[in-house]
Protein backbone atom coordinates (compact mmCIF):
# COMPACT_ATOMS: atom_id res chain seq x y z
CA UNK A 1 0.00 0.00 0.00
CA UNK A 2 1.12 3.26 -0.64
CA UNK A 3 2.18 5.53 1.98
CA UNK A 4 0.55 8.27 1.48
CA UNK A 5 -2.92 7.22 -1.40
CA UNK A 6 -3.11 11.07 -1.89
CA UNK A 7 0.24 11.41 -3.68
CA UNK A 8 -1.02 9.67 -6.29
CA UNK A 9 -3.19 12.39 -7.48
CA UNK A 10 -2.55 15.99 -8.78
CA UNK A 11 -4.57 19.17 -8.85
CA UNK A 12 -4.73 19.91 -12.37
CA UNK A 13 -4.37 23.94 -12.50
CA UNK A 14 -4.90 24.82 -16.36
CA UNK A 15 -5.01 28.63 -15.90
CA UNK A 16 -4.62 30.98 -12.43
CA UNK A 17 -6.20 34.24 -13.17
CA UNK A 18 -4.49 36.99 -11.42
CA UNK A 19 -7.08 40.04 -12.65
CA UNK A 20 -10.43 37.79 -12.19
CA UNK A 21 -13.92 39.70 -12.41
CA UNK A 22 -16.33 37.29 -11.96
CA UNK A 23 -15.79 36.73 -7.64
CA UNK A 24 -17.35 40.55 -8.01
CA UNK A 25 -20.09 39.85 -10.75
CA UNK A 26 -23.59 39.31 -9.82
CA UNK A 27 -26.48 36.82 -11.83
CA UNK A 28 -29.33 39.27 -12.11
CA UNK A 29 -30.90 37.40 -15.70
CA UNK A 30 -31.59 33.22 -15.84
CA UNK A 31 -29.16 31.43 -18.37
CA UNK A 32 -30.21 29.90 -20.88
CA UNK A 33 -31.81 26.29 -19.91
CA UNK A 34 -30.96 23.19 -21.97
CA UNK A 35 -32.48 19.86 -20.23
CA UNK A 36 -30.13 17.01 -21.20
CA UNK A 37 -32.22 14.30 -19.16
CA UNK A 38 -33.23 12.56 -22.40
CA UNK A 39 -29.20 11.94 -23.34
CA UNK A 40 -26.77 12.34 -20.74
CA UNK A 41 -29.32 11.33 -17.85
CA UNK A 42 -30.51 8.70 -20.22
CA UNK A 43 -27.03 6.81 -21.27
CA UNK A 44 -25.96 6.73 -17.56
CA UNK A 45 -29.74 4.79 -16.59
CA UNK A 46 -29.74 1.02 -15.62
CA UNK A 47 -32.05 1.03 -17.99
CA UNK A 48 -32.49 3.64 -20.74
CA UNK A 49 -36.07 4.72 -21.40
CA UNK A 50 -38.33 3.19 -23.88
CA UNK A 51 -40.79 5.48 -26.34
CA UNK A 52 -43.08 5.96 -23.59
CA UNK A 53 -40.97 7.09 -21.05
CA UNK A 54 -38.80 9.32 -23.47
CA UNK A 55 -41.96 10.79 -24.26
CA UNK A 56 -43.66 11.24 -20.70
CA UNK A 57 -40.13 13.23 -19.89
CA UNK A 58 -40.53 15.36 -23.07
CA UNK A 59 -44.16 16.88 -22.52
CA UNK A 60 -42.67 17.16 -18.76
CA UNK A 61 -39.76 19.56 -20.03
CA UNK A 62 -42.20 21.43 -21.86
CA UNK A 63 -44.61 22.12 -19.43
CA UNK A 64 -41.70 23.09 -17.15
CA UNK A 65 -40.64 25.55 -19.83
CA UNK A 66 -37.32 24.40 -21.57
CA UNK A 67 -37.09 25.62 -24.70
CA UNK A 68 -34.05 23.79 -25.25
CA UNK A 69 -34.62 19.88 -24.77
CA UNK A 70 -31.21 17.49 -25.13
CA UNK A 71 -33.33 14.75 -26.80
CA UNK A 72 -30.81 11.78 -27.45
CA UNK A 73 -28.05 10.52 -29.24
CA UNK A 74 -30.21 9.32 -32.43
CA UNK A 75 -27.15 7.36 -34.01
CA UNK A 76 -26.60 5.37 -31.04
CA UNK A 77 -29.44 3.12 -31.58
CA UNK A 78 -33.02 2.56 -33.26
CA UNK A 79 -34.85 3.43 -30.17
CA UNK A 80 -32.91 7.08 -30.03
CA UNK A 81 -33.70 7.58 -33.92
CA UNK A 82 -36.76 6.20 -33.73
CA UNK A 83 -37.98 8.52 -30.67
CA UNK A 84 -36.58 11.33 -33.16
CA UNK A 85 -38.71 10.37 -35.21
CA UNK A 86 -41.67 9.96 -33.64
CA UNK A 87 -41.14 13.70 -32.23
CA UNK A 88 -40.79 15.08 -36.03
CA UNK A 89 -43.39 13.04 -37.77
CA UNK A 90 -46.26 13.31 -34.79
CA UNK A 91 -45.31 16.58 -34.81
CA UNK A 92 -44.67 16.96 -30.85
CA UNK A 93 -42.72 19.53 -30.89
CA UNK A 94 -43.86 22.76 -29.98
CA UNK A 95 -43.06 25.83 -31.52
CA UNK A 96 -41.37 27.77 -28.80
CA UNK A 97 -38.87 24.39 -27.91
CA UNK A 98 -35.63 23.43 -29.89
CA UNK A 99 -34.89 19.98 -29.99
CA UNK A 100 -31.18 19.33 -29.26
CA UNK A 101 -28.94 16.09 -30.52
CA UNK A 102 -25.30 14.94 -30.06
CA UNK A 103 -22.98 12.89 -32.12
CA UNK A 104 -19.48 11.94 -32.22
CA UNK A 105 -17.08 13.49 -34.63
CA UNK A 106 -17.39 10.77 -36.76
CA UNK A 107 -18.80 10.67 -40.10
CA UNK A 108 -20.87 7.98 -40.01
CA UNK A 109 -22.30 9.00 -37.17
CA UNK A 110 -22.69 12.31 -38.36
CA UNK A 111 -24.54 11.21 -41.43
CA UNK A 112 -26.75 9.26 -39.19
CA UNK A 113 -28.26 11.75 -36.84
CA UNK A 114 -29.10 14.41 -39.98
CA UNK A 115 -30.90 11.36 -40.94
CA UNK A 116 -32.84 11.67 -38.10
CA UNK A 117 -33.68 14.72 -37.78
CA UNK A 118 -35.11 15.18 -41.62
CA UNK A 119 -38.03 17.39 -41.70
CA UNK A 120 -37.48 19.06 -38.47
CA UNK A 121 -38.26 22.49 -38.07
CA UNK A 122 -35.46 23.75 -36.46
CA UNK A 123 -32.79 21.79 -34.18
CA UNK A 124 -29.35 22.60 -32.68
CA UNK A 125 -26.98 19.39 -33.68
CA UNK A 126 -24.31 19.26 -31.22
CA UNK A 127 -20.88 17.58 -32.46
CA UNK A 128 -18.07 16.79 -29.77
CA UNK A 129 -14.51 15.36 -29.15
CA UNK A 130 -12.66 14.54 -26.28
CA UNK A 131 -9.67 17.36 -26.10
CA UNK A 132 -7.81 16.68 -22.74
CA UNK A 133 -4.12 15.35 -22.42
CA UNK A 134 -5.11 11.81 -21.35
CA UNK A 135 -8.00 11.04 -23.95
CA UNK A 136 -5.85 12.33 -26.68
CA UNK A 137 -2.62 9.90 -25.43
CA UNK A 138 -4.85 7.04 -24.18
CA UNK A 139 -7.98 7.00 -26.44
CA UNK A 140 -8.12 8.85 -29.45
CA UNK A 141 -4.04 7.89 -29.81
CA UNK A 142 -4.16 12.03 -31.71
CA UNK A 143 -2.02 14.81 -31.48
CA UNK A 144 -2.92 18.00 -30.55
CA UNK A 145 -3.20 19.14 -34.21
CA UNK A 146 -5.00 16.04 -35.22
CA UNK A 147 -7.10 16.65 -32.78
CA UNK A 148 -7.83 20.01 -34.32
CA UNK A 149 -8.02 18.50 -37.63
CA UNK A 150 -11.21 16.05 -36.10
CA UNK A 151 -13.10 18.81 -34.95
CA UNK A 152 -12.52 21.26 -38.14
CA UNK A 153 -13.00 18.11 -40.35
CA UNK A 154 -16.23 17.31 -38.77
CA UNK A 155 -17.72 20.49 -38.13
CA UNK A 156 -17.34 21.52 -41.70
CA UNK A 157 -19.08 18.07 -42.67
CA UNK A 158 -21.84 19.51 -40.10
CA UNK A 159 -21.82 22.93 -42.56
CA UNK A 160 -22.22 20.93 -45.70
CA UNK A 161 -24.98 18.34 -44.70
CA UNK A 162 -27.09 21.36 -43.06
CA UNK A 163 -27.00 23.01 -46.55
CA UNK A 164 -28.56 20.29 -48.05
CA UNK A 165 -31.73 20.98 -45.44
CA UNK A 166 -31.98 24.51 -45.85
CA UNK A 167 -36.00 23.85 -44.82
CA UNK A 168 -34.55 23.41 -41.14
CA UNK A 169 -33.31 26.16 -39.07
CA UNK A 170 -30.15 24.59 -37.56
CA UNK A 171 -28.15 25.95 -34.90
CA UNK A 172 -24.62 24.14 -34.31
CA UNK A 173 -23.05 23.67 -30.79
CA UNK A 174 -19.31 22.50 -30.12
CA UNK A 175 -18.10 20.42 -27.18
CA UNK A 176 -14.59 20.18 -26.23
CA UNK A 177 -15.24 17.06 -24.20
CA UNK A 178 -13.30 17.22 -21.08
CA UNK A 179 -12.85 20.63 -21.28
CA UNK A 180 -12.10 20.85 -17.68
CA UNK A 181 -9.40 18.75 -17.50
CA UNK A 182 -8.06 20.35 -20.71
CA UNK A 183 -5.24 23.34 -21.14
CA UNK A 184 -7.34 26.36 -22.07
CA UNK A 185 -5.43 27.49 -24.62
CA UNK A 186 -5.48 24.05 -26.36
CA UNK A 187 -9.45 24.03 -26.22
CA UNK A 188 -9.26 27.46 -27.16
CA UNK A 189 -7.59 26.62 -30.37
CA UNK A 190 -9.80 23.54 -31.09
CA UNK A 191 -12.91 26.26 -30.59
CA UNK A 192 -11.32 28.80 -32.86
CA UNK A 193 -11.08 25.90 -35.44
CA UNK A 194 -14.84 25.02 -34.91
CA UNK A 195 -15.87 28.75 -35.31
CA UNK A 196 -13.67 29.55 -37.86
CA UNK A 197 -15.73 26.81 -40.25
CA UNK A 198 -19.37 27.42 -38.76
CA UNK A 199 -18.93 31.25 -39.15
CA UNK A 200 -21.62 32.08 -37.02
CA UNK A 201 -22.65 35.84 -36.60
CA UNK A 202 -24.17 37.55 -34.09
CA UNK A 203 -27.61 37.05 -35.27
CA UNK A 204 -27.03 33.61 -36.03
CA UNK A 205 -24.71 32.49 -32.89
CA UNK A 206 -23.77 28.92 -32.49
CA UNK A 207 -23.09 27.13 -29.23
CA UNK A 208 -19.98 26.56 -27.55
CA UNK A 209 -20.13 24.14 -24.47
CA UNK A 210 -17.48 23.45 -22.01
CA UNK A 211 -18.14 20.69 -20.19
CA UNK A 212 -16.71 19.64 -16.55
CA UNK A 213 -17.32 16.12 -18.24
CA UNK A 214 -15.62 14.55 -14.97
CA UNK A 215 -15.10 17.51 -12.12
CA UNK A 216 -11.65 17.03 -10.91
CA UNK A 217 -11.25 20.42 -9.69
CA UNK A 218 -12.89 23.21 -7.34
CA UNK A 219 -15.83 25.55 -9.23
CA UNK A 220 -13.39 28.47 -8.88
CA UNK A 221 -10.85 26.68 -10.87
CA UNK A 222 -13.21 26.02 -13.05
CA UNK A 223 -14.38 29.87 -12.96
CA UNK A 224 -11.05 30.91 -13.66
CA UNK A 225 -10.98 28.76 -16.63
CA UNK A 226 -14.77 29.73 -18.21
CA UNK A 227 -13.79 33.67 -17.94
CA UNK A 228 -10.53 32.83 -19.03
CA UNK A 229 -12.18 31.15 -22.39
CA UNK A 230 -14.69 33.92 -22.12
CA UNK A 231 -11.86 36.64 -22.90
CA UNK A 232 -10.40 35.18 -25.13
CA UNK A 233 -12.31 33.27 -27.83
CA UNK A 234 -12.34 34.42 -31.34
CA UNK A 235 -15.62 35.48 -32.32
CA UNK A 236 -16.98 35.33 -28.45
CA UNK A 237 -20.29 38.03 -30.16
CA UNK A 238 -21.01 35.19 -32.23
CA UNK A 239 -21.20 32.41 -29.68
CA UNK A 240 -23.84 31.40 -27.04
CA UNK A 241 -21.13 30.03 -23.99
CA UNK A 242 -22.33 27.25 -22.14
CA UNK A 243 -21.57 24.99 -19.44
CA UNK A 244 -22.35 21.36 -18.84
CA UNK A 245 -21.21 20.62 -14.96
CA UNK A 246 -21.29 17.05 -13.57
CA UNK A 247 -20.81 16.20 -9.86
CA UNK A 248 -18.28 14.08 -9.16
CA UNK A 249 -16.94 15.77 -6.21
CA UNK A 250 -20.52 17.08 -5.34
CA UNK A 251 -19.96 20.80 -6.50
CA UNK A 252 -21.82 20.58 -9.86
CA UNK A 253 -24.25 23.88 -8.33
CA UNK A 254 -21.62 25.89 -7.20
CA UNK A 255 -19.29 24.94 -10.63
CA UNK A 256 -22.85 25.91 -12.92
CA UNK A 257 -23.25 29.02 -10.49
CA UNK A 258 -19.52 30.40 -10.50
CA UNK A 259 -19.67 29.62 -14.30
CA UNK A 260 -22.45 32.17 -14.56
CA UNK A 261 -20.52 34.54 -12.89
CA UNK A 262 -17.73 33.77 -15.36
CA UNK A 263 -19.15 34.58 -18.12
CA UNK A 264 -21.66 31.53 -19.69
CA UNK A 265 -24.56 32.13 -20.53
CA UNK A 266 -26.02 29.05 -21.28
CA UNK A 267 -26.60 25.90 -18.49
CA UNK A 268 -27.04 22.41 -19.52
CA UNK A 269 -28.06 19.72 -16.57
CA UNK A 270 -30.69 17.74 -15.61
CA UNK A 271 -33.94 17.25 -13.71
CA UNK A 272 -32.53 16.30 -9.92
CA UNK A 273 -29.36 16.07 -11.10
CA UNK A 274 -29.53 12.85 -13.16
CA UNK A 275 -26.82 11.77 -14.99
CA UNK A 276 -23.57 10.21 -15.41
CA UNK A 277 -21.67 8.86 -12.22
CA UNK A 278 -23.08 11.53 -9.54
CA UNK A 279 -24.80 12.71 -12.43
CA UNK A 280 -25.19 16.07 -14.24
CA UNK A 281 -25.49 19.31 -12.71
CA UNK A 282 -29.03 19.67 -10.54
CA UNK A 283 -31.23 22.11 -12.61
CA UNK A 284 -33.80 22.11 -10.55
CA UNK A 285 -31.10 23.52 -7.94
CA UNK A 286 -29.48 26.54 -9.44
CA UNK A 287 -32.98 27.38 -10.58
CA UNK A 288 -34.10 27.85 -7.30
CA UNK A 289 -31.04 29.03 -5.90
CA UNK A 290 -32.26 31.74 -8.14
CA UNK A 291 -35.59 31.81 -7.39
CA UNK A 292 -34.69 32.13 -3.85
CA UNK A 293 -31.86 35.31 -4.94
CA UNK A 294 -35.39 37.20 -5.93
CA UNK A 295 -34.31 36.42 -9.80
CA UNK A 296 -37.23 34.48 -11.57
CA UNK A 297 -35.71 31.25 -13.30
CA UNK A 298 -38.15 31.53 -16.02
CA UNK A 299 -39.23 27.57 -15.56
CA UNK A 300 -41.93 26.14 -13.26
CA UNK A 301 -41.48 23.93 -10.26
CA UNK A 302 -44.65 24.82 -8.85
CA UNK A 303 -45.85 21.11 -8.71
CA UNK A 304 -42.19 20.17 -7.57
CA UNK A 305 -43.87 16.45 -6.59
CA UNK A 306 -45.11 16.07 -9.67
CA UNK A 307 -42.15 16.69 -11.19
CA UNK A 308 -40.29 14.04 -8.71
CA UNK A 309 -43.02 11.15 -9.97
CA UNK A 310 -42.19 12.05 -13.19
CA UNK A 311 -38.69 11.72 -13.04
CA UNK A 312 -38.44 9.06 -10.65
CA UNK A 313 -41.02 7.04 -13.28
CA UNK A 314 -38.86 7.83 -16.08
CA UNK A 315 -35.54 6.91 -14.62
CA UNK A 316 -36.42 4.33 -12.38
CA UNK A 317 -34.02 6.03 -9.82
CA UNK A 318 -35.29 7.44 -6.34
CA UNK A 319 -35.05 10.94 -5.90
CA UNK A 320 -33.36 11.02 -2.03
CA UNK A 321 -35.33 12.41 0.73
CA UNK A 322 -32.71 14.76 1.36
CA UNK A 323 -32.34 16.21 -2.06
CA UNK A 324 -32.39 20.01 -2.28
CA UNK A 325 -35.71 21.36 -2.34
CA UNK A 326 -37.44 18.19 -3.35
CA UNK A 327 -36.89 15.60 -1.18
CA UNK A 328 -39.42 14.71 1.19
CA UNK A 329 -38.02 15.86 4.52
CA UNK A 330 -36.88 19.46 2.96
CA UNK A 331 -39.44 20.91 4.60
CA UNK A 332 -39.23 18.99 7.74
CA UNK A 333 -37.53 19.99 11.04
CA UNK A 334 -37.87 17.90 13.92
CA UNK A 335 -35.66 19.36 16.52
CA UNK A 336 -37.31 21.98 19.21
CA UNK A 337 -35.77 24.39 18.69
CA UNK A 338 -36.32 24.93 14.89
CA UNK A 339 -39.54 24.48 15.20
CA UNK A 340 -40.18 26.70 18.14
CA UNK A 341 -38.42 28.98 15.56
CA UNK A 342 -40.80 28.46 12.69
CA UNK A 343 -43.99 28.55 14.56
CA UNK A 344 -43.23 32.17 15.71
CA UNK A 345 -42.22 33.38 12.18
CA UNK A 346 -45.28 31.48 11.04
CA UNK A 347 -47.29 33.61 13.54
CA UNK A 348 -45.20 37.32 13.00
CA UNK A 349 -46.29 36.88 9.58
CA UNK A 350 -48.20 38.87 6.99
CA UNK A 351 -49.42 38.01 3.94
CA UNK A 352 -47.48 40.28 1.46
CA UNK A 353 -44.24 40.01 3.66
CA UNK A 354 -40.93 39.16 2.04
CA UNK A 355 -40.16 35.58 3.16
CA UNK A 356 -38.05 35.73 6.47
CA UNK A 357 -37.95 32.02 7.73
CA UNK A 358 -35.59 30.64 9.72
CA UNK A 359 -34.96 27.09 8.79
CA UNK A 360 -36.65 27.44 5.84
CA UNK A 361 -34.92 28.71 2.51
CA UNK A 362 -38.40 28.97 0.41
CA UNK A 363 -41.99 28.85 0.80
CA UNK A 364 -42.91 25.31 0.43
CA UNK A 365 -46.19 26.61 -1.11
CA UNK A 366 -44.21 28.13 -4.05
CA UNK A 367 -43.38 24.64 -4.94
CA UNK A 368 -46.62 23.06 -4.58
CA UNK A 369 -45.90 21.83 -0.97
CA UNK A 370 -47.98 22.16 2.34
CA UNK A 371 -46.68 23.66 5.22
CA UNK A 372 -48.09 20.39 6.83
CA UNK A 373 -44.73 18.42 6.47
CA UNK A 374 -42.87 21.30 7.93
CA UNK A 375 -42.72 20.20 11.43
CA UNK A 376 -42.91 16.69 12.67
CA UNK A 377 -42.42 15.44 16.15
CA UNK A 378 -40.34 12.81 17.26
CA UNK A 379 -38.38 12.74 20.94
CA UNK A 380 -36.35 15.68 19.75
CA UNK A 381 -38.65 17.97 19.30
CA UNK A 382 -40.61 20.54 22.21
CA UNK A 383 -43.84 22.45 22.80
CA UNK A 384 -43.74 24.31 19.76
CA UNK A 385 -43.46 21.58 17.35
CA UNK A 386 -46.57 19.74 19.12
CA UNK A 387 -48.70 23.09 19.57
CA UNK A 388 -47.88 23.62 15.43
CA UNK A 389 -48.94 20.39 14.33
CA UNK A 390 -52.18 20.50 16.57
CA UNK A 391 -53.32 24.20 15.45
CA UNK A 392 -51.68 23.46 12.13
CA UNK A 393 -53.89 20.82 11.73
CA UNK A 394 -56.88 20.73 14.57
CA UNK A 395 -57.14 24.79 14.96
CA UNK A 396 -56.24 24.36 18.54
CA UNK A 397 -54.68 27.40 19.84
CA UNK A 398 -52.65 25.82 23.49
CA UNK A 399 -52.36 28.37 25.80
CA UNK A 400 -48.41 28.35 26.48
CA UNK A 401 -48.57 26.30 29.97
CA UNK A 402 -50.54 24.15 28.45
CA UNK A 403 -48.33 23.76 26.12
CA UNK A 404 -45.80 22.80 28.21
CA UNK A 405 -48.16 20.49 30.27
CA UNK A 406 -49.20 18.76 27.52
CA UNK A 407 -45.86 18.14 25.73
CA UNK A 408 -44.38 16.17 29.12
CA UNK A 409 -47.35 13.89 28.06
CA UNK A 410 -46.00 13.30 24.99
CA UNK A 411 -42.42 13.50 25.57
CA UNK A 412 -43.93 10.31 28.33
CA UNK A 413 -45.31 8.43 25.61
CA UNK A 414 -42.21 9.29 23.11
CA UNK A 415 -39.88 7.44 25.85
CA UNK A 416 -41.96 4.47 25.72
CA UNK A 417 -42.84 4.38 21.78
CA UNK A 418 -39.68 6.19 20.28
CA UNK A 419 -41.34 6.70 16.90
CA UNK A 420 -42.40 9.77 15.46
CA UNK A 421 -45.85 11.28 16.15
CA UNK A 422 -47.77 12.54 13.17
CA UNK A 423 -50.44 15.71 14.00
CA UNK A 424 -53.23 12.87 14.01
CA UNK A 425 -51.31 10.36 16.83
CA UNK A 426 -50.75 14.37 19.15
CA UNK A 427 -54.50 14.70 18.38
CA UNK A 428 -55.28 10.99 20.09
CA UNK A 429 -52.67 11.47 23.00
CA UNK A 430 -54.74 14.89 23.68
CA UNK A 431 -58.02 13.94 23.25
CA UNK A 432 -57.42 11.04 25.76
CA UNK A 433 -55.27 13.12 28.24
CA UNK A 434 -57.60 15.71 28.26
CA UNK A 435 -61.24 12.85 28.45
CA UNK A 436 -62.21 14.65 25.35
CA UNK A 437 -64.24 11.37 23.64
CA UNK A 438 -66.63 11.35 27.55
CA UNK A 439 -69.54 12.58 24.61
CA UNK A 440 -72.06 13.30 27.58
CA UNK A 441 -71.99 16.96 28.61
CA UNK A 442 -73.49 17.06 32.57
CA UNK A 443 -76.97 17.87 31.95
CA UNK A 444 -77.46 21.47 33.51
CA UNK A 445 -79.78 24.04 33.72
CA UNK A 446 -78.98 28.06 34.38
CA UNK A 447 -80.89 31.14 35.66
CA UNK A 448 -79.82 34.91 35.80
CA UNK A 449 -81.40 37.37 38.59
CA UNK A 450 -79.43 40.55 39.32
CA UNK A 451 -76.55 39.03 37.89
CA UNK A 452 -76.25 36.05 40.22
CA UNK A 453 -76.56 32.88 38.36
CA UNK A 454 -77.77 29.71 39.66
CA UNK A 455 -77.01 26.47 37.98
CA UNK A 456 -78.34 23.35 38.92
CA UNK A 457 -76.15 20.39 37.32
CA UNK A 458 -76.44 16.16 37.14
CA UNK A 459 -73.46 14.40 36.79
CA UNK A 460 -71.83 11.41 37.14
CA UNK A 461 -68.98 11.14 39.29
CA UNK A 462 -67.07 8.46 41.50
CA UNK A 463 -69.70 5.97 40.20
CA UNK A 464 -72.67 8.33 41.69
CA UNK A 465 -75.12 10.64 40.21
CA UNK A 466 -74.95 13.84 42.25
CA UNK A 467 -76.95 16.75 41.60
CA UNK A 468 -75.59 19.61 42.00
CA UNK A 469 -76.61 23.60 42.81
CA UNK A 470 -74.48 26.61 42.84
CA UNK A 471 -74.54 30.18 42.29
CA UNK A 472 -71.83 32.51 41.19
CA UNK A 473 -71.43 35.77 39.21
CA UNK A 474 -71.20 33.95 35.82
CA UNK A 475 -71.54 29.95 34.58
CA UNK A 476 -68.49 28.71 35.04
CA UNK A 477 -68.09 30.02 38.64
CA UNK A 478 -71.66 28.66 39.52
CA UNK A 479 -70.77 25.30 38.35
CA UNK A 480 -67.23 25.58 40.26
CA UNK A 481 -69.31 26.35 43.57
CA UNK A 482 -71.68 23.56 42.53
CA UNK A 483 -68.96 20.95 42.39
CA UNK A 484 -67.03 22.35 45.23
CA UNK A 485 -70.16 21.91 47.69
CA UNK A 486 -71.39 18.53 46.17
CA UNK A 487 -67.29 17.04 46.32
CA UNK A 488 -66.90 18.47 50.14
CA UNK A 489 -63.48 20.30 48.31
CA UNK A 490 -62.25 23.65 47.26
CA UNK A 491 -62.52 23.98 43.30
CA UNK A 492 -61.11 26.85 42.13
CA UNK A 493 -60.29 28.24 38.45
CA UNK A 494 -56.77 29.89 38.31
CA UNK A 495 -57.56 30.74 34.58
CA UNK A 496 -59.51 30.39 31.41
CA UNK A 497 -59.57 30.74 27.92
CA UNK A 498 -61.64 29.85 24.68
CA UNK A 499 -61.73 30.69 21.17
CA UNK A 500 -63.54 29.30 18.09
CA UNK A 501 -62.75 25.96 15.89
CA UNK A 502 -64.05 26.45 12.18
CA UNK A 503 -66.41 28.09 10.52
CA UNK A 504 -70.37 28.60 9.87
CA UNK A 505 -72.48 25.46 11.35
CA UNK A 506 -69.87 23.36 12.05
CA UNK A 507 -67.58 25.91 14.41
CA UNK A 508 -66.88 24.42 18.07
CA UNK A 509 -65.96 26.32 20.94
CA UNK A 510 -63.12 25.08 22.68
CA UNK A 511 -62.25 26.20 26.60
CA UNK A 512 -59.01 25.77 28.63
CA UNK A 513 -59.47 26.06 32.30
CA UNK A 514 -56.53 25.55 34.83
CA UNK A 515 -58.14 24.15 37.75
CA UNK A 516 -56.78 23.67 41.03
CA UNK A 517 -58.59 21.07 43.56
CA UNK A 518 -57.96 22.02 47.40
CA UNK A 519 -54.46 23.35 47.51
CA UNK A 520 -52.90 20.74 45.10
CA UNK A 521 -51.32 21.32 41.79
CA UNK A 522 -53.06 23.15 38.68
CA UNK A 523 -54.42 21.38 35.80
CA UNK A 524 -55.60 21.76 32.45
CA UNK A 525 -58.74 20.68 31.44
CA UNK A 526 -59.96 20.82 27.70
CA UNK A 527 -63.49 21.10 26.26
CA UNK A 528 -64.87 21.80 22.96
CA UNK A 529 -68.52 22.28 22.41
CA UNK A 530 -70.89 24.01 19.56
CA UNK A 531 -72.00 25.61 22.71
CA UNK A 532 -69.48 28.15 25.10
CA UNK A 533 -71.41 27.18 28.18
CA UNK A 534 -70.88 23.28 27.51
CA UNK A 535 -67.77 23.42 26.38
CA UNK A 536 -66.15 25.21 29.88
CA UNK A 537 -67.85 22.93 31.82
CA UNK A 538 -66.26 19.99 30.08
CA UNK A 539 -62.96 21.65 30.22
CA UNK A 540 -64.01 21.80 34.02
CA UNK A 541 -65.01 18.01 34.26
CA UNK A 542 -61.85 17.12 31.85
CA UNK A 543 -59.28 19.19 34.54
CA UNK A 544 -61.27 17.65 37.25
CA UNK A 545 -60.47 13.81 35.91
CA UNK A 546 -56.89 14.90 35.12
CA UNK A 547 -56.42 15.79 38.83
CA UNK A 548 -58.55 12.81 40.54
CA UNK A 549 -56.14 10.83 38.25
CA UNK A 550 -52.95 12.19 40.18
CA UNK A 551 -54.83 11.96 43.40
CA UNK A 552 -55.63 15.08 44.11
CA UNK A 553 -58.58 14.20 44.80
CA UNK A 554 -59.67 11.10 46.14
CA UNK A 555 -61.00 8.90 43.38
C1 LIG B 1 -19.18 12.61 -22.07
C2 LIG B 1 -20.32 12.03 -22.80
O1 LIG B 1 -21.32 11.81 -22.23
S1 LIG B 1 -20.16 11.76 -24.43
C3 LIG B 1 -21.57 10.85 -24.93
C4 LIG B 1 -21.39 9.46 -24.64
N1 LIG B 1 -22.58 8.76 -24.95
C5 LIG B 1 -22.56 7.56 -25.48
O2 LIG B 1 -21.53 7.02 -25.76
C6 LIG B 1 -23.88 6.89 -25.68
C7 LIG B 1 -24.10 6.47 -27.09
N2 LIG B 1 -22.96 5.83 -27.70
C8 LIG B 1 -23.05 4.69 -28.42
O3 LIG B 1 -24.10 4.11 -28.55
C9 LIG B 1 -21.82 4.20 -29.07
O4 LIG B 1 -20.70 4.59 -28.34
C10 LIG B 1 -21.72 4.71 -30.52
C11 LIG B 1 -22.86 4.12 -31.31
C12 LIG B 1 -21.83 6.22 -30.57
C13 LIG B 1 -20.41 4.33 -31.13
O5 LIG B 1 -20.24 2.99 -30.97
P1 LIG B 1 -18.93 2.19 -31.49
O6 LIG B 1 -18.47 2.79 -32.72
O7 LIG B 1 -19.26 0.79 -31.44
O8 LIG B 1 -17.86 2.31 -30.40
P2 LIG B 1 -17.33 3.28 -29.34
O9 LIG B 1 -18.31 4.21 -28.77
O10 LIG B 1 -16.69 2.38 -28.40
O11 LIG B 1 -16.35 4.16 -30.18
C14 LIG B 1 -15.04 4.18 -29.91
C15 LIG B 1 -14.28 4.75 -31.08
O12 LIG B 1 -14.72 6.06 -31.35
C16 LIG B 1 -13.68 7.00 -31.06
N3 LIG B 1 -14.33 8.15 -30.49
C17 LIG B 1 -14.94 8.22 -29.30
N4 LIG B 1 -15.47 9.45 -29.14
C18 LIG B 1 -15.22 10.11 -30.25
C19 LIG B 1 -15.53 11.41 -30.66
N5 LIG B 1 -16.23 12.23 -29.92
N6 LIG B 1 -15.16 11.77 -31.89
C20 LIG B 1 -14.44 10.91 -32.68
N7 LIG B 1 -14.14 9.70 -32.32
C21 LIG B 1 -14.52 9.30 -31.12
C22 LIG B 1 -12.79 6.24 -30.11
O13 LIG B 1 -11.49 6.69 -30.11
C23 LIG B 1 -12.86 4.83 -30.65
O14 LIG B 1 -12.06 4.72 -31.79
P3 LIG B 1 -11.34 3.34 -32.18
O15 LIG B 1 -12.45 2.36 -32.45
O16 LIG B 1 -10.59 3.70 -33.38
O17 LIG B 1 -10.50 2.96 -31.03
C1 LIG C 1 -20.75 15.39 -24.70
C2 LIG C 1 -20.54 16.25 -23.55
C3 LIG C 1 -21.24 17.54 -23.63
C4 LIG C 1 -20.82 15.60 -22.27
O1 LIG C 1 -21.86 15.05 -22.00
C5 LIG C 1 -19.79 15.74 -21.28
O2 LIG C 1 -18.66 16.10 -21.64
O3 LIG C 1 -20.09 15.49 -20.12
MG1 LIG D 1 -22.08 14.91 -19.80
Amino acid sequence: MLQNPASKYQPFVPVRLTDRTWPDAVVSKPPVWCSVDLRDGNQALIEPMDIERKIRMFEQLVKIGFKEIEVGFPSASQIEFDFMRKLIEEKRIPDDVTVQVLTQAREHLIRRTFEALEGVPRAIVHLYNATAPVMRRVVLGMSEDEIVELARTNAQLFKEIAAEHPNTDWTFEYSPEMYSDTEVEFSKRVIDAVTDVWQPTPQKKCIINLPTTVEHSSPNIFADMVEWTHRNLQRRDCIVLSVHPHNDRGTGTATAEMALLAGADRLEGCLFGNGERTGNLDIVNVALNMYINGVSPGLDFSDIDGIRATVEYCNQLPVHPRHPYVGELVYTSFSGSHQDAIKKAFAARKDGDIWEMPYLPIDPKDLGRSYEAVIRVNSQSGKGGISYLLEAEYGLQLPRRLQIEFSQVVQHEMDTLGTEFTAADLWRIFRKEFSMDISQVPQYRMAEENGVVTMNAKLNWDGQERVLEGQGNGAIDAFVQALSQSLGRSVRVMNYAEHAVGEGANAQAVAYVEVRVDDGQTMFGVGMDANIVSASIRAIMSGLRRAAARQTVAA
